[in-house]
């Protein structure tokens, strides 16, 4: 039990770390909770929260693990080096699709009951 606690703390430490480095991370968080606030707004369907909550999920699962590799990619390579350059470019790359794919999402799902 103690070991479970104990990574549920270690998994909250990576959070913290994430929204406390990330500026995008920050950005992502905040617009999050104004996609819920409008979410509950306009009353969405089950099935409308279901995509929103995994396009949320899904960024913030991406934007995680695009930080997790920028810190190994500083820690195995803190000199300049063009693989550790592309690395981080290729995580960021997974950001904006993942980003793109929730604003899609996003659109499909508010502009109807907007316009
Ligand atoms: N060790 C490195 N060697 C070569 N290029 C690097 C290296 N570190 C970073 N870069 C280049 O600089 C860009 C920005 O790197 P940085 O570490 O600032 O990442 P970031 O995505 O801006 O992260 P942060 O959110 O911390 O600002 C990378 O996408 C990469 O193109």
């Amino acid at each position: 039990m103690e070991r479970f606690l104990k990574s549920f703390f270690y998994a909250f430490k990576g959070l913290a770390y994430a929204f406390k480095t990330q500026l995008n991370f920050k950005m992502h968080c905040f617009s999050g909770a104004l996609i819920i606030a409008l979410g509950l707004y306009l009353k969405l369907s089950i099935i409308e929260w279901l995509w929103i909550s995994l396009a949320i999920a899904l960024v913030f699962i991406v934007e995680l693990i695009n930080t997790a590799m920028e810190v190994l990619v500083d820690l195995v390579s803190p000199q300049q080096h063009p693989k550790a350059g592309t690395i981080k470019d290729i995580a960021a790359a997974a950001v904006l699709v993942t980003a793109l794919l929730a604003l899609s999402i996003g659109l499909l799902i508010f502009v109807p009951k907007l316009i």
